[in-house]
């Protein structure tokens, strides 16, 4: 074990101790006011204040310990106040685990003929009743004090993709300014953190340039944004690669969005240690399953008449309790059973690739988990 155990306390009071580390990749675990956080983390994500179909116990029966929530939906409905009122998103929801916000900045930008952008935030019309709001930094912040989220992120543009040089710096120097305003508005709580957000496009100065911007500011962790756009895998690492060498190595690392399980464990090689995605939700509602073979859909008629379970290798009770012609039968028939069965198996699939990540690092074998799993990928379901 590194011998840099101790926990480093960030500006605001979020600790974060490197427990291990396996080349750029790190084993750490976060502390917060509502538990702690073992990472490489995938954290599930709850956008408006629910994972899709799952309840919390199975959100954490699947062996999560954070979830997201979203300022963009939670401020548009129910409100932020009202959520406050009601004892904030941990009693509201009922996950009494630690809670990841993000400050709303990718929704907003993607309302295109919605929503206006100034130096002082974004002014949208909201997409439920047209009405109009005005999310600027000091309005995130305080959003996301209301909703009593344990990890804020700054309120930022994500810049479009592709974007010229040009574009990505003036998209990334607002960002920044942004980012000191959120520093200066977020209220400090010991257990309670801000991360900022690095943007840059596709541009390693850009992305260098950003990185320092926010070192100077000073934040708990540091997020990289602007990915998982449409930018390919490829250029994904290749950002990650000329970003991570200039982020601090006592502060977690959150790359916002991503991804696919192979996305996942090329970005923890890098040195990434949290991750947020909508793939194993969104796409367990469609009928594709994750799998240590690949994904597969139970919608495709060769599984109409398959005893075998979704996964042999996979201890959750979709797999154990079902068999893959079930499954298929729910999604052919519209059954709201199918969706739920497969997002709880995707779920448990990602956090079981988290715990078999986290262990290699803290083995010093994770050369060894990756070859075995690109292994695994490659020979296709069985
Ligand atoms: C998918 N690709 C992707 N997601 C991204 C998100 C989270 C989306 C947020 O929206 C909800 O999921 C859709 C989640 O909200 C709970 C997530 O936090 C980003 N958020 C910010 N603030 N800045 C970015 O540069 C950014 C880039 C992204 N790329
Ligand atoms: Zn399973």
């Amino acid at each position: 074990m590194n011998d840099s155990a101790a926990p480093v306390a960030g500006k605001t009071g979020l600790e974060f101790a490197l427990l291990a580390e396996d080349g750029p990749a790190r084993r750490g675990l976060i502390t917060t006011a509502h538990g702690p956080v073992k990472t490489p983390a995938f954290m599930t994500v709850g956008t408006a204040g629910t994972v899709k179909g799952m309840t919390t116990e199975q959100v954490q029966a699947s062996g999560a310990e954070i979830i997201l929530g979203n300022t963009y939906h939670l401020m548009l409905r129910p409100g932020a106040e009202r959520v406050a009122r009601l004892g904030g998103l941990h009693r509201f929801m009922n996950w009494p685990g630690p809670i990841l916000t993000d400050s709303g900045g990718y929704q907003v930008m993607s309302l295109q003929e919605l929503r206006k952008i100034t130096e002082e935030g974004v002014t949208f019309r909201s997409h439920l009743d047209g009405e109009r709001h005005n999310l600027t930094p000091e309005r995130a912040m305080e959003i996301q004090a209301l909703l009593d989220s344990n990890i804020t992120m700054v309120l930022d543009e994500c810049t479009p993709f592709p974007a010229t040089e040009t574009e990505a710096r003036e998209s990334m120097e607002r960002s920044m300014r942004w980012a000191a305003r959120c520093r200066a508005a977020f209220t400090q709580r010991p257990g309670y953190g801000l991360f900022g957000i690095v943007q840059g496009g596709v541009y390693p100065a850009l992305r260098r340039t950003s990185a320092e911007a926010l070192i100077e500011i000073g934040f708990d962790g540091y997020a990289v944004g602007g990915l998982a756009v449409g930018e390919g895998q490829e250029a994904m690492f290749d950002v990650l690669d000329a970003t991570i060498p200039h982020l601090p190595r006592a502060q977690p690392r959150y790359l916002m969005g991503i991804g696919k399980p192979a996305d996942i464990v090329g970005a923890v090689q890098r040195g990434i240690d949290m991750f947020d995605c909508v793939l194993p939700t969104r796409s367990g509602r469609t009928g594709q399953a994750f799998t240590r073979r690949g994904s597969i859909n139970l919608r495709n008629a060769r599984h109409q008449e398959d005893q075998r379970p979704l996964d042999p290798d996979c201890p959750c009770p979709s797999c154990s309790d079902y068999s893959r012609a079930y499954l298929h039968h729910l999604f052919k028939a519209k059954e709201m059973l199918g969706p739920i069965l497969l997002t709880r198996h995707n779920l448990h699939y990602y956090q079981e690739l988290m715990a078999g990540l986290r262990q290699a690092i803290e083995d010093q074998r994770l050369d060894d988990f990756v070859a075995g799993f690109a292994r695994q990928e490659a020979e296709g379901d069985i």
